[in-house]
């Protein structure tokens, strides 16, 4: 009876793969594709009677962050690539599923989720309970940078060595992945929020001005820079004034902003070059003739390919969409549940 009923449930549901990202929530519908893209922000109300009410999830709730009064906080539930906050983890991914199911209520998907590489025990549970929770039938995982791999289009089952740079909101994974199995990896706390909070630093210490997080990211995708841009560019920015209290704007450029980033950029180069340096001989081979690839949302900073390829003299390239390269991965598996049981970690 039980497998009658779970293989009825089967033909109803719509099987998915999330990248649950630190920054970004994507989710891959099974025969679809990716249907969903939102950031990892939810926003709930405090002084409810039964704990926290769920009042935005997503980009509404992103647009909140750093505006929000007293009762209403907008909470990222991730951190460094894993669940922070379990509660409204669950939540945002409770929600995100729904939204993909336009909200039918007896379907319970198969879910592959793909998480930071060296994520430990715990929080392995953390995310598989989290998935069960929000309605999974059944959770696999899947290390992003192998998800990136295959979304990627790399030949990972040949006995080829593959190297490739995640590059995310809360964490860099660098890994080289031969015959379906990583060999090598590392993933070191630097991404794109440490680099956000960076410029938040240096605008106060130069400037005493006080920017919010959204600022800031939005300076580093218009004016940010690893490597030396063949024209400095300039961006006029709001924010307040630590001293006055008044708000006011100013204007900024390209190089400042490079200077400011250069801590988090170098800690990137560092993990990519350590990478090599522990990569067994006949694998260090194949990565000279194929190079290295990047992908997250990081691998979109202008010049970090640059200087990737001045620092290690190998190839570099920057997947076509390094946002979704994970979850296309994941995805890819989900359609094809024999490789499944070669990547899925336990
Ligand atoms: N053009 C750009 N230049 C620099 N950084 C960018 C750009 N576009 C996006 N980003 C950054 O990429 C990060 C998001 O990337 P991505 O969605 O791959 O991360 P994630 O999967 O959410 O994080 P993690 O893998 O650490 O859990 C954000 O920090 C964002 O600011």
């Amino acid at each position: 009876m039980f497998k009658i009923v779970n293989s009825i449930l089967g033909t109803f549901s719509t099987d998915l793969a999330i990248d649950l990202g630190t920054a970004n929530t994507c989710v891959y519908v099974k025969g679809k594709g990716i249907v969903l893209s939102e950031p990892s922000v939810v926003a709930v109300r405090r002084d409810v009677r039964d704990g926290k009410k769920v009042l935005a999830v997503g980009s509404d709730a992103k647009r909140m962050l750093g505006r929000t009064p007293g009762n209403i906080v907008a909470v990222r539930p991730m951190k460094d690539g894993v669940i922070a906050d379990f509660e409204v983890a669950e939540a945002m991914l409770r929600h995100f599923i729904c939204r993909v199911h336009n909200s039918r209520k007896l379907v319970r998907p198969r879910i592959i989720v793909a998480v930071p590489s060296g994520i430990t025990q715990v929080e392995k549970r953390a995310v598989r309970e989290s998935a069960q929770s929000a309605g999974a039938r059944e959770v696999y995982l899947i290390e992003e940078p192998m998800a990136a791999a295959i979304g990627a289009n790399l030949p990972i089952t040949e006995p080829t060595s593959n190297m490739v740079v995640d590059i995310g909101g809360g964490t860099t994974e660098v890994a080289v992945i031969s015959l379906s199995g990583i060999v090598y990896s590392r993933s070191v706390k630097v991404g794109g929020d440490k680099m956000d909070e960076a410029i938040i630093h240096h605008v106060k210490r130069k400037y005493n001005m006080l920017i919010g997080e959204s600022t800031a990211e939005m300076i580093k995708m218009k004016i940010g820079s690893a490597y030396p841009l063949t024209e400095e560019i300039e961006m006029e920015i709001k924010g307040r004034n630590l001293v006055s209290g008044i708000p006011q704007h100013i204007t900024i450029t390209s190089e400042e902003i490079r200077k400011s980033l250069s801590e988090q950029v170098d800690s990137i180069v560092q993990a990519v070059k350590l990478a090599l340096e522990q990569t067994p001989p006949e694998l260090a081979a194949d990565i000279v003739d194929r190079g290295i690839v990047l992908t997250g949302g990081g691998a979109l900073l202008r010049g970090l390919d640059a200087l990737l390829r001045e620092a290690t003299d190998l190839p570099i390239t920057v997947v076509d969409e390094p946002l979704s390269t994970v979850v296309l991965g994941a995805g890819k598996v989900l359609e094809n549940l024999d490789v499944l049981k070669e990547v899925t970690i336990d």
